[in-house]
C-alpha cells in the first residue's frame, strides 16, 4: 500500500531524510518512531504530496507521490502535527470545511467518523480553539477521515495529549484498522510502539530498524538487569562507573543496566555492597521495546 524507495530530502545542510526505504502492507497499522528532528514530518509530507523528495521514489495506493499527486490527495487522509484545525471555526464548521474541500458532505461519510464524532457532538458549536487537547485531536482525526481516504497519515497525533486521551486515541486507531484502513502513524513515545503491527525506528534522517514490536525486542542481545536501591541517584552514578557497565538508564522505579558478557548478578551485588548501597535488588530481565530502541539509537 505504501512503497518508499531510497527517499532523501535535505534542507540546505540538514539531511532531514537519508535514503529511507520501507513498505507498508494494506490494512497495516505502521508506526514511525523517533525523537524530535528525526525526519518523521519530512517523510510524511513527502508521502502526502506536500513536499518533493530530492531523490528516490514512493508510491501510496499504487500512485506515485510526485507524478500522481493530484489523484493521491483525495486518497490519503493527513493529520499534521500542528495547525490542522481552524481555531475560529466551530467543531461542526471545521468538519464541514474539510468535507467541502474534498467535494463531499459530512452525511455521506458519517459512518466512518460516527464512533469518534459522537464524543464531539455535545460541543459541536464550540470554537475549535476552545477545545481541550484530546478533543482537538479527535476533531482533527474526523477531519482527516471525512473524505473516506484509503490511507491515513497521522503525524504525532498524541503529542501534548493527556494519558487517557492517548489511550482512547489508540483504541480509535484499532477500530479504524478493523475497517480496513491502512494507517501510518508517527510518535516520539516509545510505549506506543507496541500498539502497532510493525514499526520503523528513525533517528537523524535514517531508519535504524523495521520489524514487529516483538522482533524489535529480540534485536537486543546483551545481558540486561533491573536494579534498585534506596539511593537511586548514587546508584546510577556508581553503576555508570562500574567496569561491567555498558549503559545504565532509569526506567520507572528501577534502573536498567546493560553489562558486558560474563558478569553475574553476584558480581554486581558485590560491587554495590562495597559502595554501601542499601536495600539492593538485582534481577536479570528480558529487553522491552524501549531497551532495544535506546540501544539502537546509541549504537546504530
Ligand atoms: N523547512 C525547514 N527548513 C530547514 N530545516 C528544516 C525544515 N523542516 C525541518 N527541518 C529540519 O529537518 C530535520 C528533520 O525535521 P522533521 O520535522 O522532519 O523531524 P521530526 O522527526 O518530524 O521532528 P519534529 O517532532 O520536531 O517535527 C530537523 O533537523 C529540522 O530542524
Amino acid at each position: 500500500m505504501i512503497e518508499v524507495e531510497n527517499i532523501s530530502k535535505a534542507y540546505g545542510e540538514t539531511r532531514a531524510v537519508q535514503d529511507v526505504s520501507l513498505s507498508v502492507e494494506a490494512g497495516e497499522l505502521f508506526g514511525l518512531i523517533g525523537p524530535d528532528g528525526a525526519g518523521k514530518t519530512t517523510l510524511f509530507k513527502i508521502l502526502v504530496t506536500l513536499l518533493l523528495p530530492d531523490a528516490g521514489r514512493a508510491t501510496v495506493a499504487g500512485r506515485d507521490v510526485v507524478k500522481d499527486f493530484r489523484a493521491l490527495r483525495s486518497m490519503v487522509g493527513y493529520m499534521p502535527g500542528r495547525f490542522s484545525l481552524y481555531p475560529d471555526l466551530s467543531v461542526e464548521e471545521n468538519l464541514h470545511f474539510f468535507a467541502t474541500v474534498f467535494g463531499t458532505t459530512i452525511a455521506a461519510n458519517y459512518n466512518l467518523i460516527r464512533e469518534i464524532y459522537v464524543q464531539l457532538e455535545p460541543f459541536k458549536n464550540r470554537r475549535a480553539g476552545a477545545l481541550s487537547g484530546g478533543m482537538k485531536q479527535k476533531l482533527a482525526l474526523c477531519c482527516a477521515l471525512i473524505h473516506k481516504p484509503e490511507v491515513l497519515f497521522l503525524d504525532e497525533p498524541t503529542t501534548g495529549v493527556d494519558a487517557v486521551s492517548r489511550k482512547e486515541f489508540w483504541e480509535m486507531l484499532g477500530s479504524l484498522k478493523k475497517r480496513g484502513l491502512t494507517i501510518l502513524v508517527s510518535t516520539p513515545y516509545m510505549d506506543e510502539a507496541s500498539l502497532c503491527d510493525r514499526i520503523a525506528l528513525m533517528q537523524t534522517g535514517k531508519l535504524l530498524a523495521i520489524d514487529t514490536p516483538s522482533g524489535v525486542e529480540k534485536l537486543f542481545k546483551k545481558p540486561l538487569f533491573a536494579v534498585k536501591a534506596n539511593d537511586t541517584y548514587r546508584l546510577i552514578q556508581d553503576l555508570r562507573q562500574a567496569p561491567f557497565t555498558i549503559t545504565c538508564y532509569a526506567f520507572g522505579e528501577f534502573l536498567h543496566l546493560t553489562t558486558r558478557d560474563g558478569f553475574s548478578e553476584q558480581q554486581i551485588a558485590h560491587y554495590l555492597a562495597e559502595r554501601q548501597h542499601q536495600a539492593v535488588e538485582i534481577r536479570p530481565i528480558e529487553a522491552g521495546i524501549e531497551d532495544s530502541f535506546m540501544d539502537l539509537m546509541q549504537h546504530g
